[in-house]
């Protein structure tokens, strides 16, 4: 998808590929073994970044929220995944070519062959066609490929509605939609085989028996659920709260593709904040945040086929019902916030909600917080409310009490018809069925007890059906059972709380950040900006001293002493380079801040800041040059404030 930069260039993503290679963000894992797809490594700056993102999301988050950290193990037993559904539902459709044994994802086959349907039916009405590849290569082969058939204005209509709405299809309807249209092997034309279900997990046994069956797990989440009760604990047993965690977590992806953006071994992290169900879900901190737009995808707006959105402020959103309640609102916000300050671009930022059948069933509502990228549209954050579902199947599973209990500040006082039992009858009447009878008794509804109350009275015994036992039916005279309205007085209420799950995808943010930051500045030769803010750059500040002069030395080692001490990131180059090349280098690195030292320095201790996206410097001594950057990488100031206050230094041609 053709995207433009910060300053409305059109960007280039093999230019920035070749940087990322070249300056090691990142690199393909196990290269020169051929590599292995959807696997990455981060060389010294994407770490860096990674590190700054996740220190960011700490503070913006876990401490501004007041949230509880966890850090729960990635090898999960089956039995927990069993239970959560992940080993029956965690699935992708793939379809299979039975003659050269290639598989593809269902849905990204469709969309791949829509869209490339619809760029051919613009080469046919001669309109412009955008080609996603970063290799020139593959691009020109991309470009030969599209073949221009012009479609009926109805299909085009058709492909675009499907393609809005491409999440929403499961396996059944994509192998309909693949049969209607006629998708095949892009490659060979040959017909594939109907799409199946492909479990993500990656499956390992714990331990050298073997018959402890595990898998990697796939998301944070339910380690943080297990632990629930035991941070109800840790928080006094004061509702709501948050638990949180950061960790890697493994996808075994059918087509790993777009780089970092869908690898099978990633790094999240995931809230889940615990909320009572009752009372509207409200956020006590809504208020603050009421008035923040947020440019809005809906459901119904991509059931019609179309991609428009709406700024919307969140309070209204959540009074209309657009967004179902305060909590998940709140935290919308508060992604939206996060995103900003890390230096997302707002314009490239969008919430989409999920139509019906992408939810989860039990899900009240989700939202995904989307980047454009020049791959389009991705989904970076999600955020749903998964209502009370895991912490029921937990409990349910294993007993364990994963709920609250609260004491009541006015005792409830319920009306009900109550079962009384003649256990001294009871027993020796049904003997072994004895327990399943009476388990039957328990369990009957209200509505039955009265029913039956009515039978008791009027015939003086009962029947009641029990499963398990001869017939299937048992009869109780009123000697054995008797029925009661009587008044209960509860002074505890007992619930299972609903979960609100925001949850981050670092690379996926890591690299739309990336994009979002570059840029290129014109020169003799154009040359890669990227313009993190500085508390997001991988590196705060480079040292150079202006020639290899032994005086500059000390000089240079005391300052990356002090901002060492100030916790400012700092590199030296001193290299033969010009310091033009030196710092172009480094902007290509994304450094914030470049301070040089030259003959000045040594005669006056004064040094020169220079910043890296208006290339302006300013001049002053060593105290104030180092509490300038400190309030830069803190946030506190920003370079217009120092530029204002402290004198310009005009030798640009030091650039
Ligand atoms: N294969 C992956 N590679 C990188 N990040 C991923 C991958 N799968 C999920 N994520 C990240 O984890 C976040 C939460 O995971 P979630 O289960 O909601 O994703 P998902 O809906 O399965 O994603 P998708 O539909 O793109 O596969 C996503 O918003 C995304 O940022």
């Amino acid at each position: 998808m053709a995207t433009t930069t910060r300053t409305g260039q059109p960007f280039d993503r093999a230019a920035l590929e070749s940087l990322m290679r070249r300056r090691m963000f990142y690199t393909p894992s196990f290269e020169i073994y051929g590599g292995v797809s959807g696997l990455y490594d981060y060389g010294p700056p994407g770490c860096a970044l990674q590190a700054n993102i996740i220190d960011i999301w700490r503070k913006h988050f876990v401490l501004e929220e007041d949230m509880m950290e966890v850090d729960c193990t990635m090898l999960t037993p089956h039995e927990v995944l069993k239970t959560s559904g992940h080993v029956d539902k965690f699935a992708d459709w793939m379809c299979k070519d039975p003659k050269t044994g290639e598989i593809f994802r269902a849905d990204h086959l469709v969309e791949e062959v829509l869209e490339s349907r619809l760029k051919g039916d613009k080469e046919a009405r001669g309109q412009k066609v955008d080609v996603d590849e970063e290799d020139p290569k593959k691009k020109k082969k991309k470009v030969k490929e599209i073949k221009a058939v012009k479609l009926d204005d109805s299909v085009v209509h058709e492909y675009e509605e499907i393609l809005a709405k491409i999440d929403n299809y499961n396996g059944e309807e994509l192998g309909l939609l693949m049969t209607k249209y006629d998708i095949k092997n892009p490659a060979t034309g040959g017909a594939l085989l109907p799409p199946v279900a492909f479990n993500l997990m990656f499956q390992t046994s714990i331990g050298p028996s073997s018959n402890l069956p595990g898998y990697l797990r796939p998301e944070t989440a339910q380690g943080q659920f297990l632990n629930f009760q035991k941070m109800l604990e840790f928080n006094q047993q004061s509702m709501p709260f948050a638990s949180a965690s950061i960790g890697k977590s493994f996808r075994n992806e059918i087509s790993p593709r777009s780089g970092l953006l869908r690898v099978r071994e990633f790094t999240m992290a995931e809230i889940e904040h615990y909320v009572d169900p009752e009372g509207g879900k409200k956020h006590p901190r809504f208020e603050e945040v009421k008035n923040v737009s947020l440019s809005l995808l809906n459901r119904e707006t991509q059931l019609a086929g179309k991609t428009d959105v709406e700024a919307v402020p969140i309070g209204k959103a959540v009074e209309t019902k657009l967004v179902d309640n305060e909590t998940l609102g709140y935290f919308l916000v508060r992604i939206q916030q996060f995103l900003i300050k890390l230096g997302v671009d707002e314009k490239k930022l969008r919430f989409r909600q999920h139509m019906a059948n992408e939810m989860a069933h039990y899900a009240a509502d989700c939202w995904d917080a989307e980047l454009l990228t020049s791959y389009g549209w991705i989904e970076c954050v999600g955020c749903a409310d998964r209502s009370a579902y895991d912490l029921t199947v937990h409990a349910k599973k294993t007993g364990a009490p994963l709920c609250v209990r609260e004491t009541r500040k006015e005792p409830l006082r319920i009306e009900e018809w109550q079962i009384d039992l003649d256990k001294k009858k009871f027993g020796p009447k049904f003997k072994k069925d004895g327990k399943t009878v009476e388990a039957a008794i328990e369990a009957l509804t209200q509505d039955m007890r009265e029913k039956l109350f009515l039978d008791l009275k009027n015939d003086g015994k009962i029947t009641v059906d029990v499963e398990g036992v001869a017939n299937g039916k048992v009869e109780l005279e009123k000697a054995i059972i008797n029925i009661e309205k009587r008044t209960r007085v509860e002074n505890v209420r007992e619930y299972t709380p609903n979960v609100i799950e925001p949850s981050f995808g670092i690379g996926r943010i890591l690299y739309s950040l990336i994009e979002h930051s570059y840029w290129t500045r014109e020169g003799d030769e154009a040359r890669g900006v990227i313009s993190f803010p500085p508390m997001v750059a991988p590196t705060k500040v480079l040292l150079v001293p202006l020639s290899g002069v032994s005086d500059f030395k000390p000089l240079i080692k005391r300052m990356s002493h002090r901002l060492r001490a100030l916790g400012v990131s700092n590199r030296v180059d001193d290299s033969s380079a010009s310091i033009g090349k030196r710092y172009a280098r480094n902007d290509e690195l994304g450094t914030a801040f470049g301070i040089t030292v030259d003959f000045q320095s040594v005669k006056d201790n004064t040094f020169t800041l220079r910043d890296r996206d208006s290339t302006k410097q300013v001049r002053a001594s060593e105290d104030e040059i180092c509490a300038a950057v400190q309030s830069l990488v803190d946030g506190t100031e920003t370079w217009a404030d120092i530029a204002g206050r402290l004198p310009k230094f005009e030798q640009q041609e030091l650039e």
